[in-house]
């Protein structure tokens, strides 16, 4: 099944225009209107997992805000599970999990259990139904020895695997996810993406997740969605947004001894040396296997390591490669794709993002 067949998540022509009072002198206000979110269309299947990513103030919270029903469209039309949310609330709230990596939805004071005793009145959760929930969870996430302790008492990671459980309590059919690994170390990480691939693996839920950790969605989303100024500028594969972008990793190479630049097969070259440690870059879109074999087969190698290119770098690559070719294609005549719907077309084919207006 694909994201245009049977959209569960459904956007057509939505937009979010905020009005703003200034004050610019005394006793002077100036109104001002932010478009938050702009004509934004898109569709995400039953049990697709998908990034939905852009710079800071690019709209993502406000789109996550109208999915959930805390704010009405100003235009265009939201369906998710067939439910308009801004109508419909609270049955939706029934069908819907939501983790914002920043707050707690968990009770401050309360020891974790108490929170999930609440959540369990709150939702009207079958008893049966609860406490098979919370067995699954309590072990998928490692909370075991956690329960009885007060929320803040728990250090981040395992207050964020304490958000993620409460969240699915109620066995939501779909999971929003905002920075679910911000400021998490690699071990804590590696747990909530694990858990969250099992989840989607195993029980289908529907997962849009927000975050500015590349690798969240390197290891998590097959499909993600760019938006920057409200606008959806990208829907595809990851490997595309590299693709266009022209974006690149880093591999960090530690060598037995001070040696000369390795010499790597082009594209990837060698950006920095530092004593017997290396930089070099190579196509963020291509695997560094190959040139990890290579340099193991040829030279001293103590340790290496791969760095991801900056989030916003990535996307900021993208726009700019955008920008450039939207010049050349006014030399060619060719039309501009204003007014498509990239979730329209779900194939694994980066698509054209739709061509912003020019103001
Ligand atoms: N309640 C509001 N009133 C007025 N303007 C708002 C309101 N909420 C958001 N905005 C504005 O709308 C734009 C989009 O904000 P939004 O929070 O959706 O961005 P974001 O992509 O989630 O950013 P971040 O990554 O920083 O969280 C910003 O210009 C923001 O200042």
């Amino acid at each position: 099944m694909t994201g245009s067949e049977s959209g569960f998540i459904e956007l057509d022509g939505v937009e979010k225009v905020f009005e703003v009072r200034r004050k610019t002198g005394f006793m002077k206000r100036e109104r001002r209107q932010v478009r938050a979110v702009d004509s934004i269309s898109f569709r995400v299947a039953s049990g697709e997992m998908v990034g939905y990513i852009g710079p800071n103030g690019a709209g993502k919270s406000t789109t996550i805000k109208m999915l959930t029903g805390i704010l009405t469209p100003s235009a265009g039309r939201v369906r998710v599970a067939g439910i308009d949310p801004s109508r419909d609330r609270i049955r939706l709230a029934h069908r819907i999990g939501v983790v914002f990596g920043q707050r707690t939805t968990l009770w401050w004071d309360l020891p974790l259990i108490d929170s999930y005793r609440l959540m369990h009145r709150m939702y009207r959760i079958p008893d049966a139904r609860y406490r098979e929930n919370l067995d699954r969870l309590v072990e998928l996430l490692g909370l075991a020895d956690l329960l009885d302790v007060p929320v803040r008492q728990l250090s981040l990671g395992q207050r964020m695997r304490g958000d993620i459980a409460a969240a699915l309590l109620h066995d939501p059919e779909v999971l929003y996810l905002d920075e679910p690994t911000i400021g998490l170390d690699v071990v804590s990480k590696a747990k909530v993406r694990e858990f969250l691939r099992e989840l989607n693996a195993e029980r289908g839920t529907t997962v849009l997740l927000t975050t500015h950790d590349l690798q969240d969605i390197e290891q998590l989303c097959k499909r993600v969605m760019v938006i920057d100024h409200g606008r959806l500028m990208y829907d595809g594969p990851l490997t595309g947004l590299h693709e266009a972008g022209e974006s690149e990793r880093t591999l960090v190479v530690d060598l037995e001894r001070e040696l000369p630049p390795i010499e790597a097969p082009a594209p990837a070259r060698v950006v920095r040396v530092d004593g017997p440690r290396q930089w070099l870059a190579f196509p963020a879109a291509e695997s560094a296997a190959p040139l990890v074999a290579r340099i193991a087969e040829r030279y001293p190698l103590v340790d290496l390591s791969v760095r991801e290119p900056d989030i916003e770098a990535v996307i900021a690559k993208m726009l700019h490669a955008m920008e450039d070719n939207r010049g050349d294609d006014r030399g060619d005549g060719r039309e501009g794709t204003r007014g498509d719907h990239p979730g329209d077309t779900p194939d694994d084919t980066p698509k054209p993002p739709p061509e912003r207006a020019t103001a």
